[in-house]
């Protein structure tokens, strides 16, 4: 009787499990769901390309194309020759990685393990058997299922032939866009919020945004929200229990204030959640800063020279720059969408004043707007009506939040003789700066730092960040259930606001999502993710 049992505790990692007879047919061994392949690394020609399989007939894909008789041990890289399953051709030399999914059925995957224990003695000896076979199957693979990894080497024949290997092994498919992760969404292994976390992880571009998406992957706002849901689930229940039984039902003292209490509370925490002027939104997205001034002050210069590269046209002729000039930057680990604009000025021709219409009309949509003069020409009539009908209005709204954040530049400093300083007292604070000579650039940088960072907030520090319109609408759809929530009238019309406003935390997290909505967030992905 004690056979199957010691023989599992003493076999030696190298020793091979037996192969069941139902697992050695393979084709019988897939149970139901369909199992789903693709090159998850780039495409191209690279060193490296990873192949990965999820779904219950992974196990019978690693043996056909290793000739494995069982699986590698879980979660450890082997070498082994790949071949063709029907042809038998070798393909590559490549690693194998293998993880088990949850409640892996050992049968699907080709290992078969017979255990007998005596009944007196099983309820010692179960927990010990069921503690080994757990860390034989794992419960540990980024879908929940049964995954596979190849790591095969990187031309395109070879990753070619291996997924057209897979798509050769029955059970198998190619898989959809996003379906990896969506599987892992649907087994319970991410959130939604941690699945747009890893969205925004893949596609982050600046370091910043990569803190703000790795925050967002580590479950911090799905965290959140379900401590919001808690607080939401007690309150609940405490009213129910006085819908339910009354006040006369020996039921605590003070249950509703606290109730009430706790509600309150949880208004001011939203209300401050929403009120984060759409920093993770701009941190995702990237802050638009704008260059404005009157013409020749230097815009385009500095557009060129903050971007490293030739996106605008310099030229000593007044009003060069005519349209919207854009360009994608990563300032200090922040993304930013730089605009250069037309120089604004009165009574130029219709080309021109099509251009100032329109970069009047971008420094409506500016977070950050780079006013520049030139600091040799102060007192011309383009330099005046530049600091009276922009920089005026922008400096006495600088107090409101959400305002329009300004540096005001003064560049061409090197004009400037020592003994006769731009700085005259009237001007607002601002920057001396020379494009040419580059003196005032580290300080602009500063400076522009410390607008992006109040711009978008910094990701390492301070609580989670909104960092999707869905979030908001959500959390403002709570807070307006709650906004309903009042004890002094029907406790039935107050517990429904207090489903209501759970339903709208569970929409965030994934809990309540419809399927057109989870549609658009897998869209995000690649194949292969
Ligand atoms: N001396 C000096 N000249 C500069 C400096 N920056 C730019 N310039 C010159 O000023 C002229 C205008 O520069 P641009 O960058 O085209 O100016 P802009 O503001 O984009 O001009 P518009 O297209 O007319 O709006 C060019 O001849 C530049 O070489 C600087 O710091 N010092």
């Amino acid at each position: 009787m004690w056979r199957g049992l010691s023989a599992l505790v003493t076999r030696p990692a190298s020793a091979p499990l037996r192969l069941c007879a139902r697992c050695s047919t393979g084709a019988e061994s897939l149970v139901p769901g369909s199992t789903i392949f693709a090159l998850s690394s780039g495409q191209g020609r690279c060193a490296i390309a990873v192949i990965r399989t999820s779904g219950p007939a992974s196990g019978l894909a690693l043996r056909s194309l290793t000739a494995l008789r069982e699986p590698p041990p879980a979660r450890s890289a082997c070498l082994r020759l790949l071949r063709h399953p029907c042809s038998g051709e070798p393909l590559d030399r490549s690693l194998v990685l293998w993880f088990p999914g949850e409640g892996s059925d050992p049968g699907a995957h080709g290992v078969c393990v017979r255990v007998s224990v005596n009944l007196h003695q099983s309820a010692r000896v179960l927990p010990i058997v069921l503690t080994m076979l757990f860390a034989i199957q794992g419960p540990q693979s980024f879908t929940g299922e049964d995954c596979m990894e190849l790591h095969v080497h990187g031309g395109p024949a070879v990753v070619s032939g291996v997924l057209q290997a897979l798509g050769s092994v029955p059970g198998l498919r190619p898989a959809k866009a996003g379906e990896f992760t969506r599987r892992a969404f649907a087994h319970g292994k991410l959130s939604l919020t941690e699945v747009e976390g890893l969205a925004d992880l893949i596609h982050a571009e600046t370091e910043a945004q990569r803190r703000q998406a790795l925050r967002q992957l580590d479950g911090e706002l799905s965290q959140l929200c379900q401590g919001w849901a808690k607080t939401l689930t007690k309150a609940l229940a405490h009213v129910e229990a006085y819908i339910d039984f009354g006040e006369d039902d020996n039921l605590e003292e003070g249950v509703l204030e606290q109730v009430d209490r706790d509600v309150r509370a949880l208004e001011v925490a939203l209300s401050s959640h929403l009120r984060d002027a759409r920093r993770g939104q701009r941190l995702r997205s990237g802050a638009n800063v704008v260059v404005a001034g009157p013409p020749n002050a230097g815009k385009s210069s500095l557009v060129n020279l903050l971007s490293q590269k030739p996106v605008s046209i310099v030229s000593p002729e007044p009003g060069t720059t005519r349209d919207i000039l854009e360009t994608p930057v990563d300032l200090a680990g922040f993304p930013v969408l730089l605009s250069d604009t037309a120089g604004l000025r009165e009574g130029a021709g219709a080309v021109e004043q099509e251009g100032v219409r329109r970069a009047r009309q971008r420094l409506e949509q500016a977070d950050i707007i780079l006013g520049m003069l030139d600091a040799s020409d102060l007192a011309s009539s383009s330099s005046c009506s530049f600091l009276d009908t922009v920089v005026a209005p922008l400096v006495a709204q600088s107090h409101d939040s959400g305002r329009q954040r300004l540096l005001l530049l003064l560049n061409k400093s090197d004009l400037l003789s020592a003994n006769a300083p731009a700085s005259s007292t009237a001007l607002p604070p601002h920057l001396l700066l020379s494009c040419h000579t580059g003196a005032g650039m580290d300080a602009l940088l500063q400076a522009l730092k410390t607008e992006l960072a109040a711009v978008c907030g910094d990701p390492s520090t301070g609580p989670p960040l909104l960092t999707r319109a869905r979030h908001q609408y959500h959390l403002q759809g709570c807070l307006d259930a709650l906004g309903r929530f009042q004890l002094t009238t029907d406790l039935a019309l107050a517990a429904e606001a207090l489903r209501q406003a759970r339903r709208q935390l569970s929409h965030l997290t994934g809990g309540g999502g419809t399927e057109e909505i989870l549609d658009l967030i897998f869209q995000d992905f690649c194949v292969g993710k």
